[in-house]
């Protein structure tokens, strides 16, 4: 807990108005809420790009409790809009930790909030559903609170891989690595560059918008569709390129955004989800060797589940065991697989590291 006194609010777009104690940045914030269950890793989950435009609430009671270090960061800045927490520690041990949770947020503008019943509030949007949020430690009366809400867009429909996506190429890794990968960025995981370049490959990485010509000129070995926030049905642009990268017959592995692309590019539908998956415990069976995965996800769009069992020219690799939703297809007729979940996830679980050997392995 903090020692603050201001006050924070949190209001909901159906009425719940919750009162807790300001953290971080003194301000106001919007999004669409949603939940994270992992009880660590909290650095990693801010800083990954997906949460682009999301107000999170981490269901573990304690967080802030082991500090934040430099390494720990999935992208170069926090990406989620706001915090909400039960109690967000500001002292901290750990001796990696170079910094508190509280100094975190505000040298990045994040608002938060702590002394909410993160419990109830997380039944309450397993119950109603993901919904737009706003969160202040400035405005304190209902009514601007809610006129500010109303002007919030909501995420089915919004494109958002564009603002998080590199502006520049760069590259990652030694450039006389046997095989050589051109990766899509359209916010991908610091995690999931090193867990491609650490097995022998060297990477080009490109702006989400570069044109399937410009990312064959590159003559890769493979492509990797990355991960990022927002809908994937409104990004014409990027199904467009996979599908134009697809006929190249090369390797083509995709991450979590990069999955729901692969889908839409075979002409199956993507839908908002009622709240999402995320968290690092999320069991997954792989139905190509009988295996139960732990695994890392954050999504909150699927891929129709219909549409992939009809389509003749795609096979499932991997279902949810919790919900049976999607969670990793191939195609039959080339070298492409993706997978819903993250394989790259740090702090852990490892399970489905061996994704990315598979990837190597097909590119070689
Ligand atoms: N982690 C991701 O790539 C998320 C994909 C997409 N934005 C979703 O929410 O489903």
């Amino acid at each position: 807990m903090s020692d603050s006194l201001q006050p924070a609010f949190l209001l909901l777009q159906d009425g719940t108005f919750l009162q807790g104690k300001a953290f971080g940045k003194i301000g106001t914030a919007t999004g669409e809420i949603c939940f994270n269950t992992g009880m660590t890793g909290y650095q990693e989950v801010f800083t990954d790009p997906s949460y682009y435009g999301q107000v999170l609430i981490m269901n573990n009671v304690h967080v802030g409790n082991y500090g934040i270090n430099p390494v720990d960061q999935e992208s170069k800045s926090v990406k989620i809009r706001a915090l909400i927490g039960r109690n967000l520690e500001d002292k901290f041990s750990r001796y990696k930790a170079t910094g508190s949770l509280d100094e975190y947020l505000k040298n990045n503008d994040i608002v938060a909030i702590e002394g909410i019943d993160t419990r109830s509030l997380v039944a309450h949007i397993r119950h109603s559903g993901a919904m737009n949020c706003i969160i202040s430690s400035e405005i304190t009366d209902k009514e601007t609170l809610q006129a500010e809400l109303d002007k919030v867009p909501d995420m089915d429909g919004l494109e958002l891989a564009s603002v998080v996506s590199t502006k520049e190429t760069y590259e990652v890794g030694e450039p006389a690595a046997p095989l050589k990968i051109a990766v899509v960025d359209y916010g991908v995981k610091q995690n999931i560059l090193t867990s491609l370049a650490e097995r022998g490959a060297y990477l080009k990485v490109f702006p989400a918008t570069t044109t399937a010509a410009e990312i064959k000129a590159f003559n890769a070995n493979g492509y990797f569709i990355s991960n990022g926030p927002g809908d994937p049905a409104a990004m014409r642009y990027a199904v467009e390129t996979v599908k134009e990268l697809l006929e190249d017959n090369k390797p083509l592995f995709g991450i979590c955004l990069g999955h729901q692309l692969l889908a839409l590019a075979n002409d199956i539908p993507t839908f908002k989800m009622h709240h999402g998956h995320r968290g690092l415990n999320h069991p997954v069976k792989n139905i190509t060797n009988n295996r139960c995965e732990i695994t890392t996800q954050n999504h909150g769009f699927g891929v129709n589940p219909e549409a992939v069992k009809n389509n003749s020219n795609i096979e499932i690799t991997h279902v949810n065991l919790n919900d049976e939703s999607i969670e990793g297809i191939r195609m039959k007729n080339k070298p492409a697989f993706s997978v819903q979940y993250h394989p790259e996830s740090t702090p852990g679980p490892h399970d489905s590291r061996y994704l990315f050997d598979e990837f190597i392995e097909m590119m070689r």
